[in-house]
């Protein structure tokens, strides 16, 4: 008889952000919304500091989760989980747990224990407070699989609209170095190949943005759009890849733009992120490309303003599961 597939994982994030509510709010969720089995890797404390009414199934290993899902919500118990949580006050005294609940998913993801990880939002500012070294948890994930941090790709989902910044959670004044045909290269091929293999698209068509206003205006406005993103280009449509540009920015996004695409690549974070958590911010999944098995996670962020008052939307996070569960069916 064929085995069902192991649950997916969702990691703690920050607990004393939106995670433990809007975690416990996808489990009540999970029949209208037809998620599957799913635990949290993190600390049943967590829900109770922040008083959230949902059944809690402590288990000791994730194959235990299937069978407890529809009865509560499994949680597999980290040691260390700090003494006291203020709701909205995330600490740096968390830090070594938050780091750790990612780091034994991906160690669950990579014994085949788990079909894939869903990780709930961390509070950066309080990670780099106590020494966390990557920027987030896509260059984190990286090298936790042997990889540079630099090798996977953020992704950016939501219906009818997937970017890809080729530069993340960088200042500003570091992207245009950062724009290279190396890297341009780097980021297509993977996007390319996991649209290709993880989303089912035949012939990705990736449309690319240019870093300058009106892409440069053929060199009036900046050069990185002649002397480094239309050489990539074109050395990549050489090699078969389906890919355009450099496109401006500002006409990218629109509804009819976006048929022409499977994807867009955009030189930064914000370029890549404004419009899509526009078009639909409570629908959004950040999904991270390139490493061994599969990472989701939702679009938003901690939500310290809104943690311990009920008010936080589980959405994203669903949409995450779903994403997933899509990614690993
Ligand atoms: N995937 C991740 O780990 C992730 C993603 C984004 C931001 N962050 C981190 O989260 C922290 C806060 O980031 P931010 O303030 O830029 O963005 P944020 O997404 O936490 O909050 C932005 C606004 O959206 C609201 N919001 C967010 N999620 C919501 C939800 N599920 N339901 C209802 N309202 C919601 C918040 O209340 C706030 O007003 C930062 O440390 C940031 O680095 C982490
Ligand atoms: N750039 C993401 C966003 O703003 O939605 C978010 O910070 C997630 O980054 P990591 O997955 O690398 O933590």
């Amino acid at each position: 008889m064929e085995q069902p597939p192991a649950p997916l994982c969702i990691t703690m994030g920050e607990p004393a952000g939106i995670a433990p509510e809007i975690t416990a709010k996808a489990w009540l969720a999970r029949q209208d919304a037809g998620l599957p089995p799913f635990f949290l890797l993190g600390s049943v404390q967590a829900f109770r500091a922040q008083s959230i009414a949902c059944p809690l199934l402590p288990i000791n290993a994730p194959h235990e989760a299937t069978a407890q899902f529809q009865h509560g919500l499994p949680v597999l118990e980290l040691p260390g989980f700090p003494e006291h949580i203020t709701p909205g006050k995330a600490l740096a005294t968390t830090a070594p747990f938050v780091i750790e609940a990612i780091t034994q998913a991906v160690a669950l993801a990579q014994q085949g224990l788990v079909r894939g990880i869903v990780t709930n939002p961390i509070q950066k500012s309080a990670l780099y407070a106590a020494g966390f070294q990557d920027p987030g948890h896509t260059e984190f994930l990286a090298r936790l699989a042997g990889k540079p941090p630099s090798y996977s790709v953020m992704m950016l989902a939501v219906p009818g609209l997937r970017v890809i910044p080729l530069t993340i959670h960088v200042p500003l004044k570091a992207v245009p170095a950062l724009i290279t045909e190396q890297a341009i290269r780097h980021v297509s091929l993977i996007a390319h190949q996991e649209l290709r293999d993880r989303f089912g698209i035949d012939r990705p068509r990736l449309a690319v943005a240019g870093l300058n206003p009106h892409a440069g205006e053929a060199g009036g406005i900046g050069q990185e759009e002649q002397s480094i993103i239309a050489p990539a280009l074109a050395t990549l449509k050489d090699e078969g890849i389906e890919i355009s540009g450099p496109y401006p920015a500002d006409t990218l996004f629109h509804e009819e733009a976006r048929t022409h695409y499977d994807a867009v690549l955009c030189m930064y974070h914000d370029q890549a992120l404004i419009p899509l958590k526009t078009i639909d911010f409570h629908r959004g999944v950040n999904i991270t490309l390139g490493l061994p098995f599969v990472r989701t996670s939702p679009d938003h962020g901690t939500a310290l303003n809104i943690a311990g008052q009920n008010k936080a939307r589980p959405d994203s996070l669903i949409a995450a599961i779903h994403m997933a569960a899509e990614m690993t069916r």
